[in-house]
């Protein structure tokens, strides 16, 4: 059974990626195992390495949506890409629109070791 930590690293992390060609949420999305039985909606890569991603577990402690206190949000904006599905995208065509940004992640942590669970939103 998948850890919640390993569902993260399999949602949200693609340390290697970064040249975000259009297709690549289309890509990634199936590749990742995020597009079986239905196309998640929206879905965001983090471009970092992983002890960057796992630092922010220790930066600004801020109330996640789901009113929980355990989500951190990153000191500094980081390279992600945001997949978000198109309107006209009909299942099982999973068609995503591919953003590349750079902006502050805020995740939530969990556990011990300290680590990465959840992708709650990008600032
Ligand atoms: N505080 C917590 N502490 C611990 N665990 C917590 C906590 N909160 C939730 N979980 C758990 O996480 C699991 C999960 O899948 N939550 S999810 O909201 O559906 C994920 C969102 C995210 O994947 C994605 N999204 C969204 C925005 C964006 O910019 N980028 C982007 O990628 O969309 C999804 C839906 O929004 C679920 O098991 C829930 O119980």
């Amino acid at each position: 059974k998948e850890t919640s930590a390993q569902k993260f690293e399999r949602h949200d992390m693609d340390s290697t990626g970064s040249s975000s060609s259009a297709t690549y949420c289309n890509q990634m999305m199936k590749r990742r195992n995020m597009t079986q039985g239905y196309c998640k909606p929206v879905n965001t890569f983090v471009h970092e390495p992983q002890t960057a991603v796992h630092a922010v577990c220790s930066q600004k402690n801020v109330t996640c949506k789901n009113g929980n206190s355990n989500c951190y949000k990153s000191h500094s904006a980081l390279h992600i890409t945001d997949c978000r599905l198109k309107g006209n995208s009909k299942y099982p065509n999973c068609d995503y629109q591919t953003n590349q940004l750079q902006k502050h992640i805020i995740i939530a942590c969990e556990g011990n070791p300290f680590v990465p669970v959840h992708f709650d939103a990008s600032v």
